[in-house]
């Protein structure tokens, strides 16, 4: 079961609650919410407050994906405000076990994040412990770059990974997907597709989800 996650990064902010509907109705499964600190990467965007305004308007899970140092000190507001799953990057956790169960403490789905240039092997301790594997396959910070295929024997190593654990772990890809990108990453092992550019860019955004999930 293939999964889309549009991310509001690339949503009308000044029409957030109607940008967020609309996905809903064109079959979104999660709706991933990209927080940014200006410090682990070059930009800022949403906090715990923009997270628990749009709490009410949708029924889908948001799929949290820090980009911030210092993770720790923020996870209890985000799962606070309405997180369903938060998903910290293995880059910026000093101690990432304990973010990891920091989250579940919370009562929220647990996910880690891979940048393009870190390996696997930097969640084999932890693949266990997580429900979800988010891959970036852009260099994290902006909506709209290109997908880096370099990064699509990694989707792989980790649903071998995934597998090896006998759990249901979902395996996200992040960055650059269109229905062409999406095909590869599918192919390789990523169950669930997050696009921004793709569906918020498009008119139709019930039609740019179908396409990126491979239905039309
Ligand atoms: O985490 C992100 C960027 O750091 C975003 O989720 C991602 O870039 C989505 O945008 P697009 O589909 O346009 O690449
Ligand atoms: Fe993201």
């Amino acid at each position: 079961m293939i999964k889309i996650a549009p991310s509001i990064l690339s949503a009308d902010f000044a029409q957030l609650g109607k940008e967020i509907i609309d996905v809903e109705k064109g079959g979104a499964d999660y709706i991933h919410v990209d927080v940014m600190d200006g410090h682990f990467v070059p930009n800022m965007t949403i906090g715990p407050l923009i997270v628990e305004a749009i709490r009410p308007v949708t029924e889908l899970p948001l799929d949290v994906h820090l980009m911030i140092e210092n993770p720790d000190q923020f996870i209890p507001d985000f799962a606070k405000a309405g997180a369903n799953i938060i998903s910290v990057h293995a880059e910026a956790c000093t101690h990432l076990h304990r973010s990891i169960h920091l989250i579940k403490e919370n009562g929220v789905k647990a996910g880690v994040v891979l940048n393009p240039a870190t390996p696997v092997s930097a969640i084999q301790h932890i693949i266990h412990d997580v429900d979800l594997v988010l891959l970036m396959t852009v260099n994290p910070g902006f909506g709209g770059q290109a997908f880096i295929p370099a990064v699509l024997p990694k989707i792989t190593r980790v649903r071998e990974l995934v597998s090896e654990t006998g759990r249901e772990i979902d395996v996200e890809v992040d960055g650059g997907v269109n229905p062409v990108t999406a095909k590869q990453c599918i192919e390789a092992g990523a169950n669930v597709l997050v696009a921004g550019s793709a569906i918020y860019n498009s008119p139709d955004r019930g039609n740019a989800i179908a396409s990126i999930r491979g239905t039309v």
